[in-house]
C-alpha cells in the first residue's frame, strides 16, 4: 500500500480562524474549493468541494449525496478529505472531493434537479467526477452525465464497498482474537441502502444464524423489506447505538461516534462502510479506551 504524506506548505489555521473565517474552514482541511449553486427554475441548491486534486491527474473522486442531513458544510468537507485519504491510501491517482444536492432524494429529486446539478459539475471542467453515494443511483448519474463528463455510471460500485466492508469486518474479528469467520457474530447494519443491503445480504449468506443480523434504517419500510428477506431482526433507528452487538456496521451518515454516543455503545468492534463515522478523530482513541476496535471505513 503506498500512503503519500502530504506536505502542509501553509502555517496552521488557529480554531477561531477555522470557525470564523471562509478562508480559514479552507485551509483547516486543505480544501482546494468549494462551489455553491442555485438554480432558480429548478430549485437546486448544492454544495460541491473539491478538496485536492494533487496526486497526479487532476480530477476528484467523489461521492454526491442528496440527504438533508448532510447540508451541513462542515459534513461535506468532512467527506471530501475522506475521499483524498481513501485514494491515497489506496495509491490510487485520484484526488478527493463530495458534493451534496440539498433535499430529500425521496421527494425532491427529478430529472431536471440533476441536469441542473449536472451543470454546474460541467463548470469545473472534469476535475469532480460524480460517483453514486447516499441517495443517488447509478440512474441518477446518467441523468447527471446528460450534462457534465465524465461520469462514473458503468456500474454501481455498492457490491463492491460491501464486499470489501466484509473483508474489514472479518480481519477486525482476527484483530481481536477470532478466526473471522461470521458464524455467531452479531452484526448491527445501520441503513439498508445501497451499501447496507448488500453488507447485510453478504452477511446473511455467510451465516447460519442470520437472527443474529439486526438491521435499522430511518425508512421504516426498508427496514422492513431487508429485514424479510434476509431474515434479520429490526431495531429503532434511534436505538442502534445501544443495541447489544458484537459488531456496529454503519452504513448511513457520518459522525455516529461522538462525545453523546460514545458511553452508549454496545459492541466490541465498530466497522462498517460509512464515511466519516467518528465525529472527530480523537473518538478512536476513546472508543479504544472502552475496549472498543474502530476501523476506518472498511470500503
Ligand atoms: N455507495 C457506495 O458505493 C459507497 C458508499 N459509502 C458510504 O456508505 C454510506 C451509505 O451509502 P449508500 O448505501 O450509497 O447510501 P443510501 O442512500 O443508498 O443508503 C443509506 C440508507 O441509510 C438510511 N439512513 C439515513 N440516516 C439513517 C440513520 N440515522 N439511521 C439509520 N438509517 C439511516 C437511509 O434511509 C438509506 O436507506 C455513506 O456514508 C456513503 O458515503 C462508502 C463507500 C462507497
Ligand atoms: C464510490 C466512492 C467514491 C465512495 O463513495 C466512497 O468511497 O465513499
Amino acid at each position: 500500500m503506498v500512503c503519500r504524506p502530504r506536505p502542509r506548505e501553509d502555517p496552521p489555521v488557529t480554531a477561531p480562524e477555522h470557525a470564523a473565517t471562509v478562508f480559514g474552514r479552507l485551509r483547516a482541511d486543505g480544501t482546494e474549493q468549494i462551489l455553491f449553486s442555485h438554480d432558480a427554475r429548478t430549485g437546486l441548491r448544492s454544495v460541491i468541494v473539491v478538496h485536492d486534486t494533487r496526486s497526479g491527474r487532476p480530477w476528484a473522486a467523489y461521492g454526491c449525496t442528496a440527504a438533508p442531513t448532510s447540508t451541513r458544510l462542515d459534513d461535506v468537507a468532512r467527506r471530501a478529505r475522506a475521499m483524498t485519504l481513501k485514494a491515497s491510501a489506496a495509491g490510487l491517482d485520484l484526488g478527493g472531493g463530495w458534493s451534496v444536492v440539498i433535499g430529500d432524494p425521496a421527494r425532491d429529486k427529478n430529472k431536471e434537479l440533476l441536469r441542473a446539478h449536472g451543470r454546474f459539475i460541467a463548470t469545473l471542467g472534469g476535475r469532480f467526477v460524480p460517483v453514486n453515494d447516499i441517495g443517488m443511483t447509478q440512474a441518477d448519474l446518467k441523468v447527471i452525465g446528460r450534462e457534465a463528463a465524465p461520469v462514473c455510471d458503468s456500474g454501481d460500485p455498492s457490491s463492491m464497498t460491501a464486499l470489501g466492508v466484509l473483508e474489514g469486518i472479518r480481519a477486525c474479528l482476527r484483530a481481536d482474537g477470532a478466526d473471522g469467520a461470521l458464524a455467531g457474530v452479531r452484526v448491527c447494519v445501520q441503513g439498508v441502502g445501497n451499501v447496507g443491503t448488500a453488507l447485510a445480504g453478504l452477511l446473511a449468506a455467510e451465516s447460519a444464524e442470520s437472527a443474529k443480523l439486526v438491521v435499522a434504517d430511518t425508512d421504516a419500510a426498508r427496514a422492513a423489506d431487508g429485514a424479510k428477506l434476509l431474515g434479520a431482526r429490526v431495531v429503532d433507528p434511534d436505538a442502534v447505538v445501544r443495541t447489544d452487538c458484537d459488531v456496529l456496521a454503519p452504513g448511513a451518515m457520518g459522525a455516529v461516534v461522538n462525545d453523546a454516543t460514545l458511553p452508549e455503545l454496545r459492541c466490541r468492534i465498530i466497522a462498517g462502510g460509512a464515511n466519516t463515522v467518528l465525529a472527530a478523530p480523537g473518538h478512536a482513541a476513546a472508543s479504544a479506551d472502552r475496549g472498543i476496535l474502530y476501523a476506518p471505513t472498511s470500503a
